[in-house]
């Protein structure tokens, strides 16, 4: 068993803190609880910390490996130690890449050579210059990717909304669900679709199938090897293999061991998003990542932005026992950052043994989910405000909307600020009856309908302030819960980079599939054999 830093945390929490009353006493708690970097405010005075449990967490932090982790990051070790692997997706958002060696290799170049690639490639779709097979400009992309091949752009480019000036239109397609790729090509002709297939081990069943569907819908169309080179591009690692699928090497940009899927969006996998906002917006969303890196790197653990949403985040999980993480972005915009940060955290830190294979005795990575504010206030706030469970959550606003209907901001906003109020305070039964009573209902009737009022209160949340939803910040924001990620894993010792639990439910579908097809499933379960029945059976 690996011991942990994080063991004392429960009985450190065992100590009531009332956030009502914390709030009365301190006038100064807003102001003392709250941290800001690269213009993103952080208020984290709604938690259930006081001066005692927040020095023992920064005094967690300290006596952690986590300056030393991130040196080593930094230094290109090989972090990700199961797949021999360096951690370096911040090199990918520096402005400055000349120098960058990495095992003797010239990332730098590598960096700066597949940025010049994007680049050209945007500016000509967006002068109607790519041509397709027939001689018409190319008028719609498909980016054919899964996980963090296709989370991360996907949620870019719907968050960069009032950013879009692409005369190209964009189309996702990731589910092995025939239903997804069948609706992307429905409206589409292939002698003016261009399609990337993004994938950074060029393995991913979901990915080559959906290639292979709309390469086979191109042949259907008439196209040609020749024209379906011209058509097919790729961002992955696996040169070869993309090359043997007949993409030419010209059409192939990189992915490197040294950037794990998930934190890929800064690569060529964030090729949608520069699509979409153009390659000067996309500059800036690296940008706003770069300033998050230096705030990560330089602030004193007091006032560091990511380890103390990182910290809290432990003080929840491993002190109280709570398992789930809500993540309210009060933008329609933001609405796939939940999905998102779902596969950065719980990809990362979803794992049971620490980096030296021994089983962790502490629970790491909390189920993320949430959805856009207001929509969830008419859907699962309920249980956040009155269910004995307790979800963290983080709300995050930009205080800038890009439409004109200021009064709306305004209602979204109040809204916003008024869901980290009544999580935090509550009702009480007595201002329930007097609530009831004010209404107009007898002492009997307020009796009766009060207890069905009261708010617990006392519930955790942290508020996110951004400026506006420009790619500057957009760019800072998922750097920040990319470090958020990073210091949990190395306060909980494990490794964030490698994926090893996905691997088995892939395992297993291959025989599956098999007998799907009329192979032998004798040697399989009882549960799994009858599935496999009642498809066979139902198959027209
Ligand atoms: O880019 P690839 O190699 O197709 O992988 C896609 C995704 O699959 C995973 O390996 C696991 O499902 C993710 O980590 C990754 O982002």
């Amino acid at each position: 068993m690996s011991g942990s830093a994080v063991a004392g945390l429960a009985t450190l929490a065992t100590q009531h803190i009332s956030l009502r009353q914390a709030f009365a006493a301190d006038p100064e708690r807003a102001t003392r609880f709250s941290t800001s970097a690269c213009g993103i405010s952080l208020d984290y005075s709604k938690n259930l910390i006081d001066d005692q449990s927040w020095q023992a967490l920064q005094h967690l932090a300290e006596n952690s490996p986590l300056k030393a982790s991130l040196q080593a990051m930094l230094d290109g070790a090989k972090i990700n130690h199961t797949e021999q692997r360096s951690v370096w997706h911040m090199m990918l958002r520096k402005n400055d890449v000349s120098g960058l060696t990495l095992d003797g290799e010239d990332i730098g170049a590598a960096i700066a050579d597949c940025r010049s690639k994007m680049t050209a490639l945007v500016n000509q779709l967006h002068q109607a210059q790519y041509i397709g097979y027939n001689g018409k400009a190319i008028t719609d992309l498909i980016w054919i990717g899964i996980g963090g091949s296709l989370l991360g752009p996907q949620m870019a480019v719907e968050a960069l909304t009032p950013y879009h000036c692409s005369p190209v239109k964009l189309h996702f397609a990731g589910n092995i669900d025939g239903a997804v790729v069948t609706d992307v090509i429905k409206n589409l002709d292939p002698a003016t679709t261009l399609v990337f297939v993004a994938s950074k081990s060029f393995g991913t069943e979901e990915t080559k199938q959906n290639a292979l569907a709309v390469r086979q819908w191109f042949t259907d169309h008439g196209a040609d090897a020749k024209a379906i080179a011209q058509h097919f591009w790729a961002t992955s690692s696996n040169i070869q293999a993309a090359a043997e699928f007949g993409i030419i090497a010209e059409h192939i940009l990189p992915m490197w061991d040294w950037v794990g899927g998930r934190y890929s969006l800064w690569s060529a996998i964030g090729l949608p998003v520069a699509l979409m906002i153009g390659t000067q917006h996309f500059a800036q969303l690296l940008q706003g990542a770069e300033a998050m890196d230096q705030h990560f790197i330089n602030a004193p653990f007091s006032d560091n932005m990511p380890l103390t949403l990182a910290l809290l985040g432990i003080w929840y999980i491993n002190g109280f026992g709570c398992q789930a993480q809500a993540l309210l972005p009060y933008s329609h915009y933001l609405r796939l950052l939940p999905s998102y940060v779902q596969q950065l955290d719980m990809e990362s830190n979803g794992k049971s043994v620490d980096i030296d294979g021994l089983p962790l005795t502490d629970a790491t990575a909390p189920v993320i989910w949430g959805d856009a504010g207001t929509n969830g206030q008419h859907a699962y706030h309920q249980l956040l405000h009155q269910s004995a469970l307790a979800v963290p959550a983080d709300f995050i606003l930009p205080l800038n909307p890009a439409h004109g209907l200021a009064d709306h901001h305004q209602r979204l906003a109040a809204h916003c600020f008024a869901q980290t109020q009544a999580l935090m305070q509550g009702k009480t039964l007595q201002e329930a009856t007097e609530e009831c009573l004010a209404g107009g209902m007898t002492p009997a009737q307020a009796k009766a309908l009060a207890p069905h009022k009261v708010s617990p209160g006392n519930k955790p949340s942290n508020t996110l302030l951004l400026p506006e939803l420009s790619p500057y910040y957009v760019g800072a924001l998922i750097a920040l819960y990319e470090h958020k990620v990073f210091c949990q894993g190395v306060l909980w010792r494990l490794n964030s980079f490698d994926q090893w639990g996905v691997e088995l439910g892939k395992q297993l579908s291959g025989p599956i599939y098999q007998a799907l097809a009329g192979q032998d499933a004798s040697k399989l379960d009882s549960s799994t054999q009858a599935l496999i029945q009642a498809f066979l059976q139902q198959k027209k």
